[in-house]
């Protein structure tokens, strides 16, 4: 017997009619499938990876970029929102700093750089700059590895990711700049929409010579949690182990993992369906579609909110899968039951 079949064998035989627990159920196949042996404990930890964006100063953002220093601050300190969940669930994380603008470094020190260059005049990185962020997003996931875990999710942190994230995902797809550009932190701000769709359309058609490949496209309009977390996806697909995304922007790092290393979809699981536009193309693009996503809650926060939900979620449909009784069992006690009711009744009669 293969791998496979005795993995679906094992679910098959779950009590509970065939097919219903879903979508979960599904995933959870696919994570058993990615560890490539059957585990008998869920470790999950969530990583959070942090950085500015030069982009903010030619005006992608509305709010101010220095709040990525204060959430992320916060994230250390277990009082962000993605932070509080990871608490309440008892689930283990850490924020990677790859480039906030800061002179001291907030969570783990692996800051490239005080924010990336805004990309309105130059590319947003060098490329060794590139290479320093693809190399901090693998040490943190075969470090997770290395202690243990076994399942990631992935959040970021980071003023103007949405724009540097719709940039990414349209040099990618070159698709629509205005149906995949949304208002990141600031809805309804139509007059910051437009500006962003500005930007993106300008720096693509100015570096189009440039962008020959995923790479290509992070070192230029991309950032330094993107580069990380597509690189920390890679390095999940080369050590066997699945992981969360969480909105839009870690759905536009998995979109550049893909391009580069297409096996990486093999280990990616949706988990929230985000609120940004361009939330459903960058799945597209990676191989999934809505109907691969478990929840739709109208979140668009960031952090890896939506992908510790789910975690939550996983963690239960693993525990049945490991607790539940079979169904070859319930359906040869029924059969018993009721040959021996039917039994009693005829004696009855
Ligand atoms: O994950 C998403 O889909 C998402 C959608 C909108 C906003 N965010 C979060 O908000 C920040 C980026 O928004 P913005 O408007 O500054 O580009 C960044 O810190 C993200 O974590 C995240
Ligand atoms: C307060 C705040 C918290 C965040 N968390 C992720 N992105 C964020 C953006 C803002 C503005």
């Amino acid at each position: 017997m293969t791998f496979v079949e005795e993995v679906d064998e094992r679910l098959r035989n779950l009590a509970r009619p065939p097919g219903s627990l879903g979508l979960l159920e599904r995933q959870a196949r696919k994570a058993i499938l990615a560890w490539g042996r059957w585990e008998t404990s869920f470790r999950p930890k969530h990583l959070i990876f942090a950085a500015d964006n030069g982009v903010c100063r030619s005006g992608a953002v509305a709010q101010l970029a220095e709040i990525t220093y204060m959430q992320s601050s916060h994230m250390v300190a277990g009082t962000s929102a993605v932070t509080c969940f990871c608490r309440c669930n008892g689930i283990p994380w850490e924020v990677i700093d790859v480039g906030i603008d800061s002179a001291d470094s907030v969570g783990l020190d692996y800051k490239i750089a005080r924010g990336t260059a805004d990309f309105a005049y130059g590319p947003a990185m060098t490329r060794d700059q590139l290479e320093a962020a693809f190399a901090a997003g693998r040490e943190r996931v075969e470090k997770a590895v290395a202690e243990g875990y076994n399942f990631l999710s992935f959040g970021e942190m980071g003023i103007g990711n949405t724009t540097t994230s719709a940039a990414v995902l349209l040099g990618l797809t070159r698709g629509d700049v205005a149906s995949l550009t949304g208002y990141g932190s600031s809805h309804g701000n139509f007059r910051l929409a437009l500006r962003k769709q500005e930007l993106i359309r300008t720096a693509l058609t100015r570096y189009a010579p440039q962008l020959h490949d995923g790479a290509d496209i992070l070192q230029y309009v991309g950032g330094f949690d993107l580069a990380a977390l597509t690189a920390a996806m890679r390095a999940c697909a080369d050590k066997g182990i699945p992981f969360y995304i969480d909105g839009f922007i870690t759905a536009a790092a998995l979109a550049a993992a893909v391009q580069l290393q297409p096996d990486v979809r093999d280990y990616a699981l949706p988990s929230h369906m985000s609120k940004e536009p361009g939330m459903s193309a960058a799945l597209r693009y990676a191989g999934f579609d809505e109907y691969d996503v478990p929840l739709w809650a109208d979140l668009s926060l960031g952090e890896g909110t939506g992908a510790v939900l789910a975690v939550t979620l996983l963690r239960s449909l693993f525990y049945a899968i490991w607790h539940m009784d079979t169904l070859d069992g319930i359906n040869a006690d029924a059969a018993r039951r009721h040959e021996e009711q039917k039994g009693g009744m005829d004696h009855g009669n």
